[in-house]
């Protein structure tokens, strides 16, 4: 890293936007697994309505950093604020299970999804967290609760349609291949309708003309729904095609913020790539 070389510490944070208020604000994340530092005070803002790539080389601390915000770890140090319609909320105050009411939703590296039911169930069961019957009203099938399952089964059918999905609806979901199995989670994650949606790798897998649908569907899941997305993904063309902001990590720390084109040009990101993460996987 250029900064580091020159004996000049990289920046803690890139500067904030005096303009806007972010939908999530990261400080001094730090997050360390016995002697190894994983993600070291690291802090940036992600703009509301955006697409947020976190990217850098292998070991770089990215996906500890979305385990922190999803809350699956606790950081020992810093703060991480979402700043939603509802209020602003201290997600060091929220245990895992609470995120997903305040509308985060979180896809995994590898999948999580249930392999022996269908596509359509698969979101259905995603899309039942946001039904409100009491139980009582769902075991005597109040008109209530008669409502808001056609209600759910209706809008789970325009999930499923929205990501092209509508053909394989009611096959099951460990018949299909791999990169159809990535959307049917993107599926289940927007099920939950969440304001911040954190992808970990969603091109995984996927073949070159499936990385690229998948770029238009996520602009267009974007657009449509306005929530904001941040993701975790090695490929680089899809990240600089949909991106509007990239951050990059490195060995744990902060180490470059920009659009893609200020990052593609980045002299000290350029470096850390090609001189080294800790396996250079490059894609
Ligand atoms: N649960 C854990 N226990 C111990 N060390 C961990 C744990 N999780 C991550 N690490 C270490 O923290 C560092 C950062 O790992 P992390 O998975 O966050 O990187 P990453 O940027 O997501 O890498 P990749 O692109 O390969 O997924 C690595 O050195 C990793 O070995």
């Amino acid at each position: 890293m250029r900064a580091m070389m020159d004996g000049a510490p990289a920046a803690a944070r890139p500067p904030r936007d005096a303009g806007a208020a972010p939908l999530l604000s990261l400080s001094d994340v730090r997050m360390s697994f016995g002697g190894i530092v994983a993600v070291q005070d690291v802090g940036f803002d992600v703009m509301p309505g955006t697409v947020h790539a976190l990217i850098g080389p292998n070991g770089a601390g990215k996906t500890t950093m979305l385990n922190c915000i999803s809350r699956f770890y606790t950081p020992q140090k810093g703060s991480m604020r979402l700043l939603t319609a509802t209020g602003e909320h201290d997600l060091l105050q929220c245990k895992a299970h609470q995120i997903s009411r305040l509308g985060i939703a979180r896809t995994f590296q590898n999948l999580e999804l249930f392999s022996e039911l269908t596509v359509f169930d698969n979101v259905l069961i995603a899309r039942s967290i946001a039904m409100r019957s009491t139980l009582t009203e769902a075991l005597l099938r109040l008109p209530r609760q008669r409502r808001e399952e056609r209600e759910q089964r209706e809008r789970t059918q325009q999930i499923v349609d929205g990501l092209n999905l509508g053909a394989h609806a009611h096959t099951l979901v460990r018949d299909l291949p791999y990169g159809t199995q990535k959307l049917v989670e993107l599926a289940r994650a927007m099920a939950l309708e969440p304001v911040l949606m954190l992808l970990d790798e969603p091109a995984a897998g996927m073949n070159n003309r499936e990385i690229d649908a998948l770029g238009d569907t996520l602009r267009r899941l974007q657009a449509a729904t306005g929530a904001t997305l941040l993701l975790i993904e090695h490929s680089m063309p899809l990240v600089m095609s949909i991106s509007d902001t990239i951050t990059v990590m490195h060995n744990g720390a902060f180490l470059a913020q920009g659009s893609p084109r200020e990052i593609e040009k980045n002299p000290a990101v350029v470096e850390a790539y090609l001189g080294g993460g800790k396996s250079g996987k490059r894609r």
